[in-house]
């Protein structure tokens, strides 16, 4: 009997689709009411957070990368009430830092980023987010900090649901430091991570450090 079915019946890693299908759609649903919450604080009580993160990440940042200048670091725009971090990337650069700012150039497909200075005039990309023009010299980031909307305990991350960021850590080669960056209110007790999430080295928020992955 067992030798007339394919073997791959049997293998414990194979995705379930049915359960892969509940997983979206759960996803689906807390990324909804985790922006519902997040844009249901007052705009100055996420400063307030934000300012506060941004200073957990300097602290974190000199004490795992060490000296700034010359480090490419990812950062991001902020959409959807995403901690602002632009004070930040603004100190970063002046201390001799490179930061980049991610491009979903194309759907469906990895990440792209491009060089971002205070004289960078953004344009408009998909979702209306601001991004550096086309002619933006490319960079492949050593550090990358990445927006949570939700993210647990064992490192995972919801994101915006596009699926930009674990395509792109499948494939940048040297693997950067991830760290994932958001409020500590959108702590899950899981994501049910999939064989495709990517999980972060680091989760940051206004709280301090909250996941260190060994490695
Ligand atoms: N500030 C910032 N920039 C970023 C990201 C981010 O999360 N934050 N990204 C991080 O990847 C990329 C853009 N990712 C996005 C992915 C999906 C949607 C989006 O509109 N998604 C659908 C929901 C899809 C679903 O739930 O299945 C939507 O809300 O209608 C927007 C941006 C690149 N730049
Ligand atoms: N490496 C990959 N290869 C192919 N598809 C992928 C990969 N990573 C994610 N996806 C697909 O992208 C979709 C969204 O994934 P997920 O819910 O994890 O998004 P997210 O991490 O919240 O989004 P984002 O990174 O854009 O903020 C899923 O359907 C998933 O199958």
């Amino acid at each position: 009997m067992a030798a007339e079915v394919a073997p791959g019946y049997f293998d414990p890693l194979a995705v379930d689709p049915e359960q892969a299908r509940d997983v979206a759609r759960w996803r689906t649903a807390e990324r909804q009411r985790l922006l519902a919450a997040r844009g249901a604080m007052s705009a100055s009580g996420r400063r307030g957070l934000a300012d506060a993160l941004a200073a957990r990440l300097e602290a974190v940042l000199s004490a795992e990368a060490g000296p700034l200048r010359g480090r490419i670091l990812s950062a991001y725009w902020p959409i959807r009430n995403e901690p602002d971090l632009r004070p930040l990337m603004i100190r970063l650069l002046a201390a001799g830092a490179d930061v980049a700012l991610p491009v979903a150039a194309r759907p469906a497909a990895p990440l792209q980023f491009r060089r971002w200075t205070s004289d960078t005039r953004l344009e408009r990309g998909v979702w209306n987010i601001p991004v550096p023009p086309a002619d933006a010299p490319a960079l492949t980031p050593q550090i990358v900090l990445a927006p949570l909307v939700g993210w647990d305990g064992a490192g995972y991350r919801l994101g915006n649901g596009g699926g930009y960021f674990d395509r792109t850590l499948a494939v940048l080669d040297p693997r950067p430091l991830v760290i994932g960056v958001g409020f500590e209110d959108a702590r899950l007790p899981t994501i049910f991570p999939q064989p495709h999430d990517v999980p972060m080295d680091l989760i940051v928020t206004e709280a301090g450090v909250r996941v260190r992955r060994a490695g």
